[in-house]
């Protein structure tokens, strides 16, 4: 298989050349001086992705790393296209939405004695299975519920064929690198090849193969099988979430141009050139958040390289976003509908 760039360097050459969408570099560093103090504390850290979050699982168990496979190989295109009714999943008492709506549709189904995060069982699972496993507890479906289901099929039978059934065995193949780990998901899982072409060069954001790397880290809590040494050359992850949070927090800026076409709700197709920039920037932005961070910490003679990476900055970034809902309601998130975030 072909090398494309990495998302990094890719990053690099989208910013460069990008045309409605702007890095402001003023802006990064005002961001990475407010995140000072919270850099430091516990919950920015490795621990916060199960302290944080009641539906991901507590074990670091080989069930566990199978959970995540199965839950970041669905995790896309959760957002709705009206504003009025949008999907939830019901789950011990709580409603949820958006991509924990597809965390508590998978528990619902384990708990209902479903193996929904076993190979050799959605790699043959129907589409009826499939909608009833993330069948909605309101009018609107989750996105996409076709696509799923092929991806499910596609992925549990490489799965089964390749790494034994389990996600570990891919794991461990990679011996500690997240740079290899991410090969060989891309490698071998065609739903996870999220490139695309830009100025006539091919451009990588692996944006799902850099998250599931990035949770088999945390959901193994950064010890044994999940220890990655190179864990800090993952980039942010380019969803629909992450522009909306820097573009509020003025690390970033659109033109008037695609200002508008965002409040109008335009739906743009994977690879359009708005789209890429918008993907592009956002990683590239955040790299220059995660650099100044560094820096500050290094004036007090703190090397935070550590407790301080992309992963991190974007999962507090994700969790920023989710939070205040409210706050950025006048900032539009950018509308595509694919299997790629
Ligand atoms: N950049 C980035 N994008 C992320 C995640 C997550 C959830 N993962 C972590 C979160 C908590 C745990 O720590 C998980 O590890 C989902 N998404 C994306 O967001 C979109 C869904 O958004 P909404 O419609 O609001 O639910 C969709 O594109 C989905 O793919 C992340 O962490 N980072």
């Amino acid at each position: 298989m072909e090398a494309l760039p990495s998302p990094l360097e890719s990053a690099r050459f989208i910013a460069g050349r990008s045309r409605d969408v702007s890095v402001d570099e003023e802006g990064a560093r005002k961001v990475a001086e407010s995140l000072f103090d919270k850099a430091s504390e516990a919950a920015f850290g490795l621990s916060g992705w199960k302290a944080l979050h009641e539906l991901n699982p507590r074990a670091a168990s080989e069930e566990a790393v199978n959970w995540v496979f199965l839950v970041d190989t669905l995790n896309f295109s959760f957002w709705s296209d009206g504003a009025e009714q949008k999907c939830l999943v019901r789950y011990k008492g709580k409603a949820y939405s958006g991509y924990w709506a597809l965390c508590a549709a998978v528990n619902r189904a384990l708990d209902d004695g479903i193996p929904i995060t076993s190979a050799s069982y959605y790699a043959t699972m129907t589409l009826d299975q499939v909608r009833q496993v993330f069948r909605s507890d309101t009018e609107v479906p989750m996105p996409l519920l076709e696509e799923r289901h092929r991806v499910l099929n596609e992925s549990g039978t490489v799965l089964l064929e390749k790494f034994g059934g389990s996600f570990l065995t891919c794991v461990k193949m990679s011996e500690n690198s997240a740079q290899k780990l991410l090969r060989l998901v891309v490698e071998n899982f065609p739903s996870y090849r999220d490139e695309a072409v830009f100025e006539k060069k091919k451009v990588s954001f692996y944006k799902r193969a850099q998250i599931l790397v990035a949770d088999t880290w945390s959901v193994l809590e950064g010890k044994g099988d999940g220890f990655f040494g190179d864990i800090s050359s993952l980039t942010i992850f380019a969803d629909y979430r992450i522009p909306q949070v820097l573009v509020h927090l003025k690390a970033m800026k659109y033109s008037e141009d695609l200002m508008k076409k965002l409040r109008e709700g335009t739906v743009f197709k994977s690879g359009d050139r708005e789209e890429v920039e918008i993907r592009g920037c956002s990683i590239w932005c955040c790299t220059l958040i995660c650099k100044h961070l560094l820096e500050l910490y290094e004036k007090k003679g703190q090397d935070m390289r550590d407790q301080i990476n992309a992963v991190l900055l974007d999962y507090y970034l994700w969790d920023y976003a989710r939070d205040h809902r409210e706050d950025m309601k006048d900032v539009p998130f950018h509308r595509v509908r694919c299997i790629y975030y």
